[in-house]
């Protein structure tokens, strides 16, 4: 089962928030969905899994538009930071109204995670607080039999222990059941081993639509004294640049000249997937 997303574009009032986008999600693989505040990653996950609908294109699933079929729709959930609940449900009961909804629901699972994170299953959705509010729809998205998970702000709350055991349990579950994750989320440092596939969306367009390890292949940051690191640098596609008194990095994002000879004072390290990010969505930046 793979999603297509063709020309999807979207408006609020005048303002165009999403403009002809173009993507399509594989089985079983786990994508990130990265974007400064305001690109439109929420807007795009909600016409995904129709809760709202685009002004133009479609999102069709082996060719079915997602639209006009609840089968295809009970197949993926989105979790997102609305909060669905009503504050004097108790959690086990929205366990329960959950495997209703999606016909199948992993208890066993889901009470693992609430042991492992804490959490009562007795308590009202009132009761929590944001944090756990936050665990107890994760441990609804994850113990769904779903084929595609879209996470929106996944973290939101946690702190730095609960999140990790977030990226664990997400990554167990995933290689006991491989199906699709994406996750939308500002902590890029924190899910950059996990995921393979990347989409920046910057001001409702694709900007980047490629598997994290071929961009990260081609990102460098080439340092040394400044105008020995411009020369070196001169024509090739630079994103971004930090000095320090006399010394200079230059952060490259595509080929580097292989016919020019390497000056002994520069050095040329890989740029991480946060700090290309960033580079890559500042102002004035552009990709080749
Ligand atoms: N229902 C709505 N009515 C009007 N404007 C909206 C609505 N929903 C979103 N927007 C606007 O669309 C733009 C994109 O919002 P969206 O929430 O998709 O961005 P995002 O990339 O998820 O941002 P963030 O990282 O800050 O959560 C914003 O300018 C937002 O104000």
């Amino acid at each position: 089962m793979k999603i297509k997303v063709d020309g999807i574009s979207k408006q609020f009032g005048n303002k165009q928030i999403l403009k002809s986008i173009n993507l399509e999600i594989e089985p079983n693989r786990i994508y990130g969905l990265l974007g400064r505040n305001g690109a439109g990653k929420s807007t795009l996950l909600n016409i995904l899994t129709d809760r709202i609908f685009p002004n133009g294109g479609s999102v069709t699933v082996d060719g079915e538009t997602i639209h006009e079929s609840d089968e295809l729709l009970g197949k993926m959930y989105l979790m997102s930071e609305v909060n669905l609940y009503q504050k004097r449900s108790r959690l086990q009961d929205l366990f329960k109204a959950t495997r209703l909804m999606y016909g199948g629901f992993d208890d066993v699972y889901a009470k693992h995670l609430c042991d492992a994170f804490g959490l009562n299953p007795k308590l009202r959705f009132g009761q929590l607080s944001t944090g756990y509010r936050t665990i107890f729809k994760l441990i609804i998205a994850l113990s769904l039999p779903v084929d595609f998970v879209f996470l929106d702000e996944p973290i939101l709350g946690l702190d730095a222990n609960h999140r990790e055991l977030f990226y664990k349990e997400l990554l167990d579950s995933y290689s006991q059941h491989p199906r699709t994750f994406v996750i939308s989320t500002h902590m890029i440092e924190e899910i950059a081993n996990m995921i393979e596939h990347v989409f920046v969306l910057e001001k409702g367009e694709i900007l980047v639509d490629d598997d994290v390890d071929h961009m990260l292949s081609q990102a460098y940051v080439i340092t040394g004294p400044g105008e020995t690191v411009d020369s070196y640098t001169e024509g090739l596609n630079i994103i971004g640049s930090e000095s320090l008194g006399n010394l200079k990095g230059n952060y490259v994002f595509g080929s580097l000249n292989d016919d020019r000879e390497i000056p002994d004072t520069i050095q040329i390290s890989r740029m991480d997937l946060q700090k290309l990010f960033i580079h890559l969505t500042s102002e004035g930046s552009t990709v080749e």
